[in-house]
């Protein structure tokens, strides 16, 4: 079965035009969300996805535009909807998810809610090892290099497509995912204008050989990416809300 995906947003951090860089993957009518910003519910609503319709959500890294929606998520799942939903969470982040992010908004010890389990089925996924995430659905998290020891997590999906989460660039990482590990698709952060700092540039993703730029769909991008249309060498921008078959 062919893997879908519809980014609900393409936008970078502070984008005005696009959602928040987060990715709902199909599989078999199973829905994941990778990352949940501050502005997922919105464009969830816009695409008139009800939230009780993701069967599991994969978090990255705390960011707001990764995680800034889950207050709500949580809050809705629990008394409106009544259920839990599968939340994947890295091990190195799980701590950091609940006491540093959500504990503020979701810690209600009348109500005995404490921490992650209280509003999700919580899964720990650790580094190196694929998980099956649905039946035909694999996810790998890489931990890639974003912010100085901030741990951060890029996907190697059902062994053909690498989702980078909020990475810098890494070209040895791509090169070996694509000649050793039968990587044939990257969706990768893009900042526009260089210096890239935490994000790989479109200076430096133009440097990759025209063969493995081919593979290339461009996101997380701000919002002047309509300039920078026919700039991108053999790379492509990803369209938010469009389909994309990988197969
Ligand atoms: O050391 C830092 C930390 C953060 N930032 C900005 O804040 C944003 C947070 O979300 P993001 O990771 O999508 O993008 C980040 C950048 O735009 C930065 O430029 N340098
Ligand atoms: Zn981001
Ligand atoms: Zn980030």
């Amino acid at each position: 079965m062919a893997l879908q995906i519809q980014m609900i947003g393409t936008g970078s951090a502070f984008s005005k035009k696009y959602y928040n860089n987060n990715a709902l993957i199909t599989v078999d009518g199973s829905m994941l969300l990778v990352d949940c910003g501050a502005t997922a519910p919105q464009a969830l609503h816009k695409l008139n996805i009800p939230l009780d319709r993701i069967d599991a959500i994969l978090i990255t890294h705390i960011h707001a535009d990764h995680v800034g929606g889950m207050e709500e998520f949580a809050f809705r799942l629990k008394y409106a909807y009544k259920k839990k939903t599968r939340l994947y969470v890295p091990s190195a982040i799980a701590d950091s998810l609940w006491n540093h992010s959500l504990r503020g908004g979701l810690e209600n010890l009348a109500e005995g809610m404490s921490g992650l389990d209280d509003y999700f089925d919580v899964v720990l996924l650790d580094e190196g090892e694929a998980s099956a995430v649905f039946p035909n659905l694999q996810v790998e998290l890489i931990r890639t290099e974003h912010i100085p020891a901030k741990p951060s997590y890029s996907l190697f999906i059902n062994d053909m497509l690498f989702y980078s989460a909020d990475c810098k660039f890494d070209a040895e990482l791509l090169t070996r995912l694509y000649e050793h590990r039968g990587c044939r698709y990257i969706m990768h952060d893009c900042q526009l204008s260089s210096p890239g700092l935490v994000h790989a540039s479109l200076d430096e993703l133009l440097t990759l050989p025209p063969e493995l730029q081919r593979t290339v769909h461009l996101m997380h991008y701000d919002d002047t990416m309509e300039q920078f249309i026919g700039k991108t060498g053999e790379m492509t921008f990803v369209e938010q809300h469009k389909w994309y078959t990988f197969s």
